[in-house]
């Protein structure tokens, strides 16, 4: 069965296509990855299927209710405890031991009554994830989530994401720059091309946790380079 699953997919600003006729299936419990350089359309898609955006077209657009997005900014209202952002607008009958629960997931077991401007960056993201796990959603759209953390931070969540995916394996797109990240991750990459049209659908077909000397990885991340046209850039 498929998560998402897109026919023709259109989406226009003025008189500017951003996705031209995009077709796209994702299968249950995957966890898909998708580059592309800036401009061509990634947010765009994770807007649309969110049900932020409904200024496309499409001929089929099917996608789960249950769903949830995490943002590059964690986006978290400073004016609430942690934990009740956590739960912001969840309707459960003990929110205070979902927000707990959904916390400890994250490894921030002792953070429910802090005010978030207290939090690092990287615990910040780790809220805003526990803030999309608490809806406990089929389909989990990751908009560059961890593109403003150190390389660190970012191993750390990259182990967190894996983990999680593992124990309750929804689907996950995740939206990336960052060819090595959707390496370490991904059971499939996917690469947004001009006018959101997919010029790359690659399987990793690689046991977790990724080995980033492994040779296999290596070939595709070259692949991916090429075709994102970084390699050349940096080249020219
Ligand atoms: N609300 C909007 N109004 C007008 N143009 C928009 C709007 N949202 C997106 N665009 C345009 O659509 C194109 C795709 O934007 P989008 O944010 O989806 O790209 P992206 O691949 O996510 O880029 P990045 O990697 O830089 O985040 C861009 O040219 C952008 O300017």
């Amino acid at each position: 069965m498929s998560t998402v699953h897109l026919e023709s997919l259109r989406r226009s600003f003025g008189g500017t296509r951003v996705i031209d006729g995009l077709n796209l299936s994702i299968p249950d419990g995957q966890l898909v990855a998708l580059l592309g350089r800036s401009g061509s359309g990634k947010s765009t898609l994770v807007r649309i299927l969110a049900g932020l955006d409904d200024g496309y077209e499409a001929e089929v657009l099917t996608r789960p209710d249950s769903l949830a997005v995490a943002f590059q900014e964690p986006r978290l209202f400073p004016w609430l405890r942690v934990w009740r952002n956590v739960v912001f607008n969840l309707d459960v009958p003990d929110p205070r031991a979902a927000a707990e629960r959904a916390l400890a997931e994250v490894g921030l077991e002792g953070k429910a009554d802090v005010w978030p401007l207290t939090l690092s960056g990287g615990q910040a993201q780790r809220v805003s994830l526990a803030r999309a796990l608490a809806r406990e959603p089929r389909l989990l759209l990751l908009d560059e989530p961890f593109g403003a953390l150190d390389a660190l931070t970012r191993r750390s969540m990259h182990g967190l994401v894996t983990e999680l995916w593992q124990r309750y394996r929804p689907t996950i797109l995740l939206i990336t720059h960052d060819v090595d990240e959707a390496l370490a991750l991904a059971d499939r990459v996917l690469v947004l091309g001009e006018e959101g049209s997919l010029v790359t659908d690659v399987a990793v077909d690689r046991p977790r946790p990724r080995d980033p000397s492994d040779r296999e990885l290596g070939r595709l991340r070259e692949e991916l380079l090429g075709t994102l046209g970084v390699r050349d850039a940096l080249l020219a």
